[in-house]
Protein backbone atom coordinates (compact mmCIF):
# COMPACT_ATOMS: atom_id res chain seq x y z
CA UNK A 1 0.00 0.00 0.00
CA UNK A 2 2.93 2.66 0.60
CA UNK A 3 4.14 1.66 -2.59
CA UNK A 4 1.33 3.05 -4.48
CA UNK A 5 1.20 5.73 -2.41
CA UNK A 6 4.83 6.79 -3.22
CA UNK A 7 3.82 6.03 -7.08
CA UNK A 8 0.83 8.66 -6.68
CA UNK A 9 3.15 11.23 -5.15
CA UNK A 10 6.14 11.11 -8.12
CA UNK A 11 3.53 11.32 -10.46
CA UNK A 12 1.45 13.99 -9.29
CA UNK A 13 4.64 16.17 -8.61
CA UNK A 14 5.77 15.38 -12.25
CA UNK A 15 2.37 16.72 -13.36
CA UNK A 16 3.01 19.53 -11.38
CA UNK A 17 6.01 20.71 -12.81
CA UNK A 18 4.65 19.99 -16.21
CA UNK A 19 2.04 22.49 -15.94
CA UNK A 20 4.77 25.16 -14.52
CA UNK A 21 7.00 24.58 -17.35
CA UNK A 22 3.70 25.02 -19.39
CA UNK A 23 2.86 28.06 -18.17
CA UNK A 24 6.05 29.98 -17.96
CA UNK A 25 6.12 29.42 -22.07
CA UNK A 26 3.43 30.58 -22.77
CA UNK A 27 2.77 33.49 -19.78
CA UNK A 28 1.19 36.92 -20.81
CA UNK A 29 3.84 39.64 -21.99
CA UNK A 30 6.35 37.15 -23.70
CA UNK A 31 8.03 38.14 -27.11
CA UNK A 32 6.11 36.94 -29.97
CA UNK A 33 8.31 35.22 -32.64
CA UNK A 34 9.57 37.82 -34.65
CA UNK A 35 7.21 38.36 -38.19
CA UNK A 36 8.55 39.96 -40.90
CA UNK A 37 7.31 43.68 -41.46
CA UNK A 38 4.56 43.85 -44.54
CA UNK A 39 6.18 45.63 -47.61
CA UNK A 40 5.82 49.20 -47.69
CA UNK A 41 3.46 50.63 -51.28
CA UNK A 42 5.33 51.77 -54.15
CA UNK A 43 4.01 54.23 -56.08
CA UNK A 44 4.05 53.18 -59.78
CA UNK A 45 6.64 56.10 -60.52
CA UNK A 46 9.12 55.22 -58.14
CA UNK A 47 8.39 51.38 -59.60
CA UNK A 48 9.75 52.64 -63.18
CA UNK A 49 12.30 54.59 -61.58
CA UNK A 50 14.12 51.91 -59.55
CA UNK A 51 17.24 51.00 -60.48
CA UNK A 52 17.67 47.28 -61.63
CA UNK A 53 20.41 46.65 -58.81
CA UNK A 54 17.44 47.61 -56.31
CA UNK A 55 14.95 44.58 -57.92
CA UNK A 56 17.86 42.30 -57.69
CA UNK A 57 17.48 42.63 -54.30
CA UNK A 58 14.76 40.49 -53.75
CA UNK A 59 12.55 40.52 -50.57
CA UNK A 60 13.35 42.97 -47.43
CA UNK A 61 15.00 45.52 -49.82
CA UNK A 62 14.15 49.15 -48.63
CA UNK A 63 11.61 50.29 -51.43
CA UNK A 64 12.38 53.91 -50.41
CA UNK A 65 13.99 55.39 -53.25
CA UNK A 66 16.97 58.03 -53.14
CA UNK A 67 16.31 61.01 -54.24
CA UNK A 68 17.67 60.63 -58.15
CA UNK A 69 21.20 61.66 -58.31
CA UNK A 70 21.71 65.12 -60.49
CA UNK A 71 25.43 64.20 -62.91
CA UNK A 72 27.82 66.54 -61.19
CA UNK A 73 28.12 70.20 -62.02
CA UNK A 74 32.15 70.52 -63.03
CA UNK A 75 33.29 72.98 -60.48
CA UNK A 76 35.08 75.00 -63.39
CA UNK A 77 33.21 75.80 -66.49
CA UNK A 78 35.36 74.91 -69.66
CA UNK A 79 35.55 78.10 -71.17
CA UNK A 80 33.58 78.56 -74.63
CA UNK A 81 35.82 78.23 -77.69
CA UNK A 82 34.52 81.44 -80.14
CA UNK A 83 35.55 81.17 -83.65
CA UNK A 84 36.23 85.17 -84.53
CA UNK A 85 35.49 86.53 -87.62
CA UNK A 86 38.24 87.13 -90.41
CA UNK A 87 40.51 90.12 -90.29
CA UNK A 88 39.18 90.87 -94.03
CA UNK A 89 36.63 93.99 -94.06
CA UNK A 90 37.02 94.63 -90.22
CA UNK A 91 37.69 98.06 -90.84
CA UNK A 92 34.87 98.84 -93.02
CA UNK A 93 32.88 97.04 -90.41
CA UNK A 94 34.06 99.52 -88.09
CA UNK A 95 33.53 102.68 -90.05
CA UNK A 96 30.52 104.04 -88.16
CA UNK A 97 32.92 104.13 -85.17
CA UNK A 98 35.67 105.74 -87.07
CA UNK A 99 32.84 108.43 -88.54
CA UNK A 100 31.55 108.81 -84.88
CA UNK A 101 35.04 109.90 -84.01
CA UNK A 102 36.78 111.40 -86.66
CA UNK A 103 34.00 112.80 -88.86
CA UNK A 104 33.66 116.34 -87.07
CA UNK A 105 37.48 117.21 -88.90
CA UNK A 106 36.28 116.48 -92.08
CA UNK A 107 32.80 118.67 -92.05
CA UNK A 108 35.59 121.57 -90.55
CA UNK A 109 37.82 121.00 -93.53
CA UNK A 110 34.92 120.34 -96.27
CA UNK A 111 33.12 124.02 -94.75
CA UNK A 112 36.32 125.36 -94.92
CA UNK A 113 37.62 124.88 -98.38
CA UNK A 114 34.13 124.83 -99.83
CA UNK A 115 34.14 129.11 -99.29
CA UNK A 116 33.90 131.17 -101.81
CA UNK A 117 36.72 133.42 -100.92
CA UNK A 118 39.46 131.03 -99.53
CA UNK A 119 42.10 134.33 -97.99
CA UNK A 120 45.19 133.40 -95.21
CA UNK A 121 42.30 133.63 -92.48
CA UNK A 122 40.79 130.38 -93.99
CA UNK A 123 43.97 128.90 -94.80
CA UNK A 124 45.49 129.49 -91.45
CA UNK A 125 41.78 128.29 -90.02
CA UNK A 126 42.20 125.07 -92.03
CA UNK A 127 46.35 124.72 -90.91
CA UNK A 128 45.17 125.08 -87.00
CA UNK A 129 42.24 122.55 -87.80
CA UNK A 130 45.30 119.67 -89.08
CA UNK A 131 47.31 120.68 -85.99
CA UNK A 132 44.70 119.97 -83.59
CA UNK A 133 43.80 116.91 -85.04
CA UNK A 134 47.49 115.89 -84.12
CA UNK A 135 48.55 115.78 -87.85
CA UNK A 136 51.53 117.14 -87.20
CA UNK A 137 53.42 120.53 -88.68
CA UNK A 138 55.48 119.33 -91.26
CA UNK A 139 52.38 117.07 -93.03
CA UNK A 140 50.08 119.84 -92.57
CA UNK A 141 52.07 122.51 -94.25
CA UNK A 142 52.26 119.92 -96.73
CA UNK A 143 48.64 119.41 -97.22
CA UNK A 144 48.06 123.34 -97.25
CA UNK A 145 50.36 124.23 -99.49
CA UNK A 146 49.33 121.71 -102.27
CA UNK A 147 45.60 122.46 -101.45
CA UNK A 148 46.56 126.15 -101.86
CA UNK A 149 47.60 125.41 -105.46
CA UNK A 150 45.11 123.35 -106.49
CA UNK A 151 41.98 125.39 -105.41
CA UNK A 152 44.07 128.07 -107.57
CA UNK A 153 43.70 125.56 -110.60
CA UNK A 154 40.43 124.99 -110.30
CA UNK A 155 38.92 128.01 -109.61
CA UNK A 156 35.34 127.76 -108.72
CA UNK A 157 34.71 123.84 -106.93
CA UNK A 158 31.87 121.88 -106.55
CA UNK A 159 31.54 120.22 -103.41
CA UNK A 160 32.71 116.92 -104.94
CA UNK A 161 35.73 118.41 -106.19
CA UNK A 162 36.31 120.45 -102.74
CA UNK A 163 36.01 116.85 -101.36
CA UNK A 164 38.62 115.06 -103.84
CA UNK A 165 40.98 117.97 -103.46
CA UNK A 166 40.78 116.96 -99.69
CA UNK A 167 41.22 113.22 -99.82
CA UNK A 168 43.70 112.86 -102.01
CA UNK A 169 46.01 115.07 -99.88
CA UNK A 170 44.98 113.30 -96.76
CA UNK A 171 45.38 110.22 -98.07
CA UNK A 172 49.04 111.00 -99.31
CA UNK A 173 50.19 111.96 -96.30
CA UNK A 174 49.14 108.40 -94.93
CA UNK A 175 50.65 106.92 -97.84
CA UNK A 176 48.86 104.15 -99.30
CA UNK A 177 51.80 102.48 -100.39
CA UNK A 178 52.84 101.47 -97.22
CA UNK A 179 53.55 97.75 -96.37
CA UNK A 180 50.81 97.09 -93.93
CA UNK A 181 50.84 93.33 -94.04
CA UNK A 182 51.55 91.60 -90.86
CA UNK A 183 54.66 89.69 -91.31
CA UNK A 184 53.42 86.21 -89.76
CA UNK A 185 53.99 83.41 -92.14
CA UNK A 186 55.15 80.47 -90.47
CA UNK A 187 59.38 79.48 -91.45
CA UNK A 188 58.78 75.69 -92.08
CA UNK A 189 58.21 74.21 -89.26
CA UNK A 190 59.16 77.42 -87.23
CA UNK A 191 56.36 79.69 -85.85
CA UNK A 192 56.35 83.84 -87.05
CA UNK A 193 57.39 85.56 -83.65
CA UNK A 194 55.33 88.74 -83.05
CA UNK A 195 56.68 90.92 -79.99
CA UNK A 196 54.26 93.48 -78.82
CA UNK A 197 55.40 96.56 -77.00
CA UNK A 198 54.33 99.54 -75.80
CA UNK A 199 53.71 101.96 -72.12
CA UNK A 200 51.63 100.18 -69.34
CA UNK A 201 47.90 101.15 -69.85
CA UNK A 202 47.83 101.93 -73.45
CA UNK A 203 46.01 98.80 -74.60
CA UNK A 204 48.96 96.45 -75.25
CA UNK A 205 47.42 93.11 -73.67
CA UNK A 206 44.07 93.75 -74.85
CA UNK A 207 45.73 94.38 -78.41
CA UNK A 208 47.75 90.73 -78.38
CA UNK A 209 44.20 89.21 -76.74
CA UNK A 210 42.61 90.98 -79.90
CA UNK A 211 45.39 90.19 -82.58
CA UNK A 212 45.18 86.25 -81.51
CA UNK A 213 41.28 86.62 -82.43
CA UNK A 214 42.09 88.32 -86.07
CA UNK A 215 45.16 86.11 -86.94
CA UNK A 216 42.47 82.70 -85.39
CA UNK A 217 40.25 84.23 -87.65
CA UNK A 218 42.28 83.92 -90.67
CA UNK A 219 42.69 80.43 -89.94
CA UNK A 220 46.00 80.44 -87.92
CA UNK A 221 47.41 78.44 -85.07
CA UNK A 222 48.42 80.78 -82.19
CA UNK A 223 49.93 80.47 -79.01
CA UNK A 224 50.85 83.47 -76.38
CA UNK A 225 53.39 84.43 -74.46
CA UNK A 226 52.34 86.65 -71.26
CA UNK A 227 55.69 88.35 -70.90
CA UNK A 228 54.26 91.29 -68.95
CA UNK A 229 55.69 89.49 -65.84
CA UNK A 230 55.44 92.71 -63.71
CA UNK A 231 51.29 92.85 -62.98
CA UNK A 232 50.05 89.19 -62.06
CA UNK A 233 46.25 90.61 -63.90
CA UNK A 234 47.92 90.88 -67.06
CA UNK A 235 48.76 87.20 -67.50
CA UNK A 236 45.60 86.67 -66.15
CA UNK A 237 43.67 88.84 -68.79
CA UNK A 238 45.55 87.16 -71.63
CA UNK A 239 44.91 83.70 -70.63
CA UNK A 240 41.29 84.52 -70.71
CA UNK A 241 41.65 86.17 -74.36
CA UNK A 242 43.49 83.02 -74.96
CA UNK A 243 40.80 80.56 -74.05
CA UNK A 244 37.95 82.08 -75.66
CA UNK A 245 39.76 81.43 -78.94
CA UNK A 246 41.46 78.78 -78.04
CA UNK A 247 45.04 79.91 -78.39
CA UNK A 248 47.21 78.58 -75.32
CA UNK A 249 49.13 80.89 -72.77
CA UNK A 250 52.45 80.58 -71.64
CA UNK A 251 52.70 82.29 -68.36
CA UNK A 252 55.45 82.80 -65.78
CA UNK A 253 55.41 83.51 -62.16
CA UNK A 254 54.51 87.14 -60.94
CA UNK A 255 57.77 89.25 -61.29
CA UNK A 256 59.83 86.46 -62.78
CA UNK A 257 61.79 86.67 -66.21
CA UNK A 258 60.08 88.11 -69.33
CA UNK A 259 63.04 86.56 -71.54
CA UNK A 260 62.13 83.19 -69.96
CA UNK A 261 58.38 82.95 -70.51
CA UNK A 262 59.34 84.22 -73.98
CA UNK A 263 61.67 81.70 -74.39
CA UNK A 264 59.50 79.29 -73.08
CA UNK A 265 56.40 80.14 -75.50
CA UNK A 266 58.32 80.16 -78.74
CA UNK A 267 59.20 76.27 -77.57
CA UNK A 268 55.67 75.79 -76.87
CA UNK A 269 55.07 77.19 -80.56
CA UNK A 270 57.69 74.98 -82.08
CA UNK A 271 56.39 71.89 -80.15
CA UNK A 272 52.79 72.59 -81.31
CA UNK A 273 53.84 73.70 -85.15
CA UNK A 274 51.49 76.32 -84.23
CA UNK A 275 51.81 79.34 -87.07
CA UNK A 276 52.15 81.99 -85.20
CA UNK A 277 53.19 83.13 -81.36
CA UNK A 278 52.61 86.49 -79.94
CA UNK A 279 54.58 88.11 -76.70
CA UNK A 280 53.39 90.35 -74.89
CA UNK A 281 55.57 92.06 -72.83
CA UNK A 282 55.84 94.59 -69.89
CA UNK A 283 58.25 96.91 -71.45
CA UNK A 284 58.37 99.61 -68.18
CA UNK A 285 59.71 103.08 -69.42
CA UNK A 286 61.46 102.94 -65.87
CA UNK A 287 64.69 104.17 -67.85
CA UNK A 288 65.72 103.83 -71.24
CA UNK A 289 68.37 101.51 -70.24
CA UNK A 290 66.30 99.76 -68.23
CA UNK A 291 63.84 98.94 -71.40
CA UNK A 292 66.62 98.45 -73.58
CA UNK A 293 68.07 95.67 -71.61
CA UNK A 294 64.50 94.08 -70.97
CA UNK A 295 63.23 93.99 -74.49
CA UNK A 296 66.52 93.23 -75.85
CA UNK A 297 66.93 90.31 -73.81
CA UNK A 298 63.39 88.97 -74.68
CA UNK A 299 64.51 89.57 -78.23
CA UNK A 300 67.66 87.73 -78.28
CA UNK A 301 66.37 84.78 -75.92
CA UNK A 302 63.66 84.12 -78.56
CA UNK A 303 66.20 84.56 -81.51
CA UNK A 304 68.00 81.16 -80.18
CA UNK A 305 64.86 79.45 -81.35
CA UNK A 306 63.34 81.38 -83.74
CA UNK A 307 63.20 85.13 -85.82
CA UNK A 308 61.27 87.96 -84.40
CA UNK A 309 58.82 88.91 -87.52
CA UNK A 310 57.12 92.04 -86.23
CA UNK A 311 57.68 94.09 -83.27
CA UNK A 312 54.22 96.11 -82.82
CA UNK A 313 54.41 99.34 -80.58
CA UNK A 314 50.98 99.74 -79.52
CA UNK A 315 50.52 103.31 -79.00
CA UNK A 316 47.24 105.10 -77.42
CA UNK A 317 45.83 107.87 -79.90
CA UNK A 318 44.54 109.71 -76.76
CA UNK A 319 47.25 110.71 -75.53
CA UNK A 320 48.96 113.14 -78.15
CA UNK A 321 51.99 113.84 -78.06
CA UNK A 322 52.90 112.89 -74.57
CA UNK A 323 52.19 109.30 -76.20
CA UNK A 324 54.33 110.41 -79.07
CA UNK A 325 57.58 110.73 -77.40
CA UNK A 326 56.83 107.63 -75.37
CA UNK A 327 56.79 105.89 -79.14
CA UNK A 328 60.12 107.37 -79.90
CA UNK A 329 61.64 105.72 -76.63
CA UNK A 330 60.79 102.20 -77.53
CA UNK A 331 61.65 102.82 -81.49
CA UNK A 332 65.41 104.06 -80.33
CA UNK A 333 65.59 100.55 -78.41
CA UNK A 334 63.88 98.26 -80.25
CA UNK A 335 63.33 97.89 -84.44
CA UNK A 336 59.67 98.48 -84.52
CA UNK A 337 57.98 97.37 -87.44
CA UNK A 338 54.50 98.10 -87.07
CA UNK A 339 52.61 100.54 -85.12
CA UNK A 340 48.75 99.45 -83.58
CA UNK A 341 47.19 102.50 -82.82
CA UNK A 342 44.47 102.06 -80.04
CA UNK A 343 41.42 103.88 -79.06
CA UNK A 344 40.84 105.79 -82.21
CA UNK A 345 37.36 105.48 -81.13
CA UNK A 346 37.85 108.10 -78.53
CA UNK A 347 39.63 110.83 -79.72
CA UNK A 348 38.98 113.31 -82.70
CA UNK A 349 42.51 113.39 -83.49
CA UNK A 350 42.90 110.86 -86.06
CA UNK A 351 45.89 112.95 -87.36
CA UNK A 352 48.32 110.99 -85.18
CA UNK A 353 48.17 108.54 -87.81
CA UNK A 354 50.00 110.49 -89.96
CA UNK A 355 52.06 112.15 -87.74
CA UNK A 356 53.31 108.66 -85.81
CA UNK A 357 54.16 107.29 -88.95
CA UNK A 358 55.97 109.99 -90.09
CA UNK A 359 57.95 110.45 -86.68
CA UNK A 360 59.09 106.40 -86.58
CA UNK A 361 59.30 105.46 -90.11
CA UNK A 362 56.71 102.72 -89.70
CA UNK A 363 53.66 102.01 -90.67
CA UNK A 364 50.05 101.90 -88.86
CA UNK A 365 49.10 98.30 -89.31
CA UNK A 366 46.38 97.87 -86.79
CA UNK A 367 43.66 100.15 -85.63
CA UNK A 368 42.09 99.91 -82.12
CA UNK A 369 38.38 101.17 -82.06
CA UNK A 370 36.96 99.82 -79.05
CA UNK A 371 36.94 97.62 -76.13
CA UNK A 372 35.27 94.59 -77.77
CA UNK A 373 37.17 91.70 -78.18
CA UNK A 374 36.62 92.17 -82.68
CA UNK A 375 37.18 95.90 -82.19
CA UNK A 376 40.92 95.67 -83.67
CA UNK A 377 41.56 96.06 -87.31
CA UNK A 378 43.85 95.76 -89.99
CA UNK A 379 44.56 99.61 -90.86
CA UNK A 380 42.92 100.69 -93.65
CA UNK A 381 43.95 104.37 -95.36
CA UNK A 382 41.01 104.95 -97.68
CA UNK A 383 38.34 103.34 -95.22
CA UNK A 384 40.30 105.78 -92.73
CA UNK A 385 39.86 108.89 -94.93
CA UNK A 386 36.64 108.36 -96.09
CA UNK A 387 35.30 108.12 -92.52
CA UNK A 388 37.21 111.27 -91.74
CA UNK A 389 35.42 112.75 -94.43
CA UNK A 390 32.46 111.13 -94.29
CA UNK A 391 29.99 109.78 -97.32
N1 LIG B 1 37.87 102.50 -76.40
C1 LIG B 1 38.89 101.69 -76.54
N2 LIG B 1 39.47 101.14 -75.45
C2 LIG B 1 40.52 100.33 -75.61
C3 LIG B 1 41.06 100.06 -76.89
N3 LIG B 1 42.13 99.23 -76.73
C4 LIG B 1 42.24 99.00 -75.40
N4 LIG B 1 41.29 99.66 -74.72
C5 LIG B 1 41.08 99.70 -73.27
O1 LIG B 1 42.21 100.24 -72.63
C6 LIG B 1 42.34 99.70 -71.32
C7 LIG B 1 43.78 99.28 -71.07
O2 LIG B 1 44.04 98.15 -71.83
P1 LIG B 1 45.13 97.05 -71.41
O3 LIG B 1 45.21 96.12 -72.54
O4 LIG B 1 44.88 96.52 -70.08
O5 LIG B 1 46.41 97.95 -71.36
P2 LIG B 1 47.90 97.50 -71.22
O6 LIG B 1 48.69 98.40 -72.08
O7 LIG B 1 48.08 96.06 -71.43
O8 LIG B 1 48.16 97.87 -69.75
P3 LIG B 1 48.84 96.95 -68.68
O9 LIG B 1 48.06 95.66 -68.72
O10 LIG B 1 48.67 97.73 -67.43
O11 LIG B 1 50.22 96.76 -69.13
C8 LIG B 1 41.32 98.59 -71.25
O12 LIG B 1 40.20 99.04 -70.55
C9 LIG B 1 40.97 98.32 -72.69
O13 LIG B 1 39.67 97.81 -72.85
C10 LIG B 1 40.43 100.67 -78.04
O14 LIG B 1 40.83 100.52 -79.18
N5 LIG B 1 39.37 101.47 -77.80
Amino acid sequence: MDGYLGVIVIVAVVALLAAGGLFLLFRPGRKAPPVKPPEAPTLPEETEKRPAAADEEGEGATTTLPPPVKPAEPLVKEPEVEVPPPSAGRMVRLRERLARSQSALGRGLLELLSRDRLDDEVWDEIEERLITADVGVAPTQAIVEELRTKVKVLGSRTPAEVRNLLREQLLAQINPDLDRTLHVQKHGERPAVVLVVGVNGTGKTTTTGKLARVLIGDGKHVVLGAADTFRAAAADQLQTWGERVGAETVRGPEGGDPASVAFDAVVKGIDQKVDVVIIDTAGRLHTKTGLMDELGKVKRVIEKKATVDEVLLVLDATTGQNGMRQAQVFAEVVNITGIALTKLDGTAKGGIVISVQRELGVPVKLAGLGEGSDDLAPFDPEVFVDAILGE
